[in-house]
């Protein structure tokens, strides 16, 4: 791996007698990890299920390395089925700081592809409020895939830039989090192509990005909120020195310790400006010190008094018909029943609890998307597979994933049913939904998005 000149000189001259074992690593493997969903499945059951060969990740509860060299997660059923995500191991630190919890107003503010969202999400337990954003809309797709994937059901992805955001949303949320863009000094080794579109100018615009960012986020924060701001880069510009400017900027914000343990390591004051020294509550996760790819992250806290947020709760249309839907309810819903309904256009979803106005954002998701009033019946969409149990439905297919029908369903193919049932049916891998199809005289015709199919 052929290096910047400029950026191994810089981080000679800063990491000292650690640069050494710094450069080292670049002749390692990456590291590799996942984390699992545990709305789908807990620990135990994975650890029965796992068909993988992992480790534990010390400093994030649920997440496991993996071995790149012998297992693509990425490709196994399993996947489809949401039961993991796929992330960099020190990525997974990040997100367990924010410390969301069930019922709050979250905002992950730069969030595709969605790795740190779906883990908020996660610690939300599906309740309260997730606003996912992404500002290109392409990355906003993917990170609305993967809320999917997952079995989301509070969380609203949005297409806005962070301007337009905190127009809609001031002094709304409850916490925030700012994974920023940045200069990805520590993706070298996962994705060589950032080596490329490194220079010293790259870093600084990237950090007057990141400071714009933050004053939006800013002023999206209420009172006593948390705000976590992250990167996967090393430069103290993009780093400890952005967290010195914001500070700078704003009396009411305060530093928040991080708990370092596990070889994660704390930001320099040596490394700021004016030599902050608490700067030492900010985390560093090394590639030399633990096993990950590299992190930055601190959390702080905005204590001044700001104006009680003023976003209005969303106006349900009263005059909607949802006869169809009531129908396939009826005939397909086991014990299970949701919410907040609302027809936007012909699409019904299920909208999280005191879900605010969305008129004028460009929204890709809010909340549970259901399905489809077509003419004179409903169709279920793939969202709704994903969100429900195999125990919530009449109509359960259960297919092996060792199984080649498995791999045919990914694929598209038309599966032979069992004769026993007429209509919908959820199919599943080893018990996880996987996605729709409908049986009829023994047939089962396959509803698996074109989009997601295996293409070998
Ligand atoms: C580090 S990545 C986010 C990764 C994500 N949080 C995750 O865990 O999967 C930063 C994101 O910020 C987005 N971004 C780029 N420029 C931006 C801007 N000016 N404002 C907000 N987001 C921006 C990028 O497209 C990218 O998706």
């Amino acid at each position: 791996m052929i290096l910047p000149t400029e950026f191994k000189t810089k981080m000679s001259e800063l990491l000292e007698d650690e640069a050494s074992a710094f450069f080292n690593t670049y002749k390692e493997q990456r590291t590799a990890g996942l984390r699992i969903n545990t709305l789908k499945i807990n620990q135990n059951e994975w650890e029965k299920l796992n068909p993988f060969q992992t480790e534990s990740i010390p400093f994030v509860s649920n997440g496991y390395y993996y071995d790149v060299n012998l297992d693509e997660p990425g490709k196994h059923p399993y996947h489809a089925a949401g039961l993991y995500y796929i992330q960099e191991p020190s990525a997974m630190f990040v997100a367990n700081l924010l410390d969301a919890e069930p019922g709050e107003r979250v905002l992950d503010l730069c969030a595709a592809p969605g790795g740190k969202s779906t883990q908020i999400a996660v610690c939300m337990q599906n309740e309260g409020i997730l606003i996912s954003n992404e500002i290109f809309p392409k990355r906003a797709k993917a990170l609305a895939e993967n809320v999917e994937r997952f079995g989301l059901k509070n969380t609203i992805v949005t297409n806005e830039s962070p301007e337009r955001l905190s127009e809609h949303f001031p002094n709304y949320f409850d916490k925030i989090l700012v994974d920023a863009p940045c200069s990805g000094e520590g993706m070298f080794r996962k994705e060589p192509d950032a080596i490329s579109h490194w220079s010293n100018e790259h870093v600084l615009e990237c950090r007057h990005m990141q400071l714009n960012i933050l004053e939006y986020a800013y002023s999206m924060l209420k009172e006593d909120g948390i705000l976590v701001y992250s990167t996967c880069t090393f430069s103290p510009e993009e780093n400890e020195q952005v967290i010195e400017t914001f500070l700078e900027r704003h009396d009411d914000i305060e530093l928040l310790p991080i708990d370092q343990q596990f070889g994660i390591d704390n930001g320099k004051p040596e490394w700021t400006k004016n030599n902050l020294q608490e700067i030492t509550k900010t985390a560093r996760l090394w590639p030399h010190k633990l096993q990950g790819e590299g992190h930055f992250a601190a959390r702080l806290r905005k204590k001044g008094s700001t104006q009680k947020a003023r976003v209005r709760e969303y106006k349900y249309s009263k005059r909607q018909n949802l006869k169809d839907y009531i129908e396939f309810a009826r005939t397909y819903f086991e014990n299970i029943t949701f919410d907040n309904l609302q027809l936007f256009g012909n699409v019904l979803h299920s909208l999280p609890e005191n879900c605010p106005e969305l008129k004028g954002l460009k929204v890709l998701r809010a909340g549970l998307h259901l399905g489809e009033m077509k003419k004179n019946r409903f169709e279920p969409d793939h969202a709704l597979a994903l969100a429900l149990q195999a125990s919530q439905f009449k109509q359960v297919v259960t297919l092996d994933s060792k199984d080649s029908d498995c791999l045919r369903y990914l694929k598209g193919e038309t599966l032979k049913g069992s004769g026993k049932y007429k209509g919908w049916v959820l199919i599943t891998v080893d018990g996880f939904p996987l996605g729709w199809g409908k049986e009829s005289n023994g047939t089962i015709k396959n509803s698996y998005p074109k989009g997601l199919r295996i293409m070998f």
